[in-house]
């Protein structure tokens, strides 16, 4: 494969990386709206935390840095966190 055609195919993941990040917003947004309705936290601790621990085993199955891994996901809670508290 050349230069050009292995970076082809990294602008395919990138997007396709955006698009899974822009799908688990939406659904983290419908979340959202159950809870305001049913008067729950915007914060979940529990949550968060099985986020989390299967962040470290998708990590380990598809041979990634855990630590990397995680601190994506901590970064997209994060963020849904804020919009979650903006929309109340
Ligand atoms: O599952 C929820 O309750 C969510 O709001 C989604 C989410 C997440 O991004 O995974 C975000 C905030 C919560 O603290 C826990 C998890």
């Amino acid at each position: 494969m050349s230069l050009d055609e292995l970076r082809e195919e990294i602008r395919t993941i990138d997007r396709e990386i955006v698009e899974k990040i822009a799908q688990r917003t939406y659904v983290a947004d419908t979340i959202a709206q159950v809870k305001a309705e049913r008067d729950l936290p915007t914060t979940d601790e529990e949550q968060e935390q099985a986020v989390m621990d299967r962040a470290g085993e998708n990590a380990e199955r598809f041979d990634v840095d855990a630590n990397l891994v995680k601190a994506m996901f901590r970064l997209l809670i994060e963020l849904n966190k804020v919009k979650q508290r903006e929309s109340r």
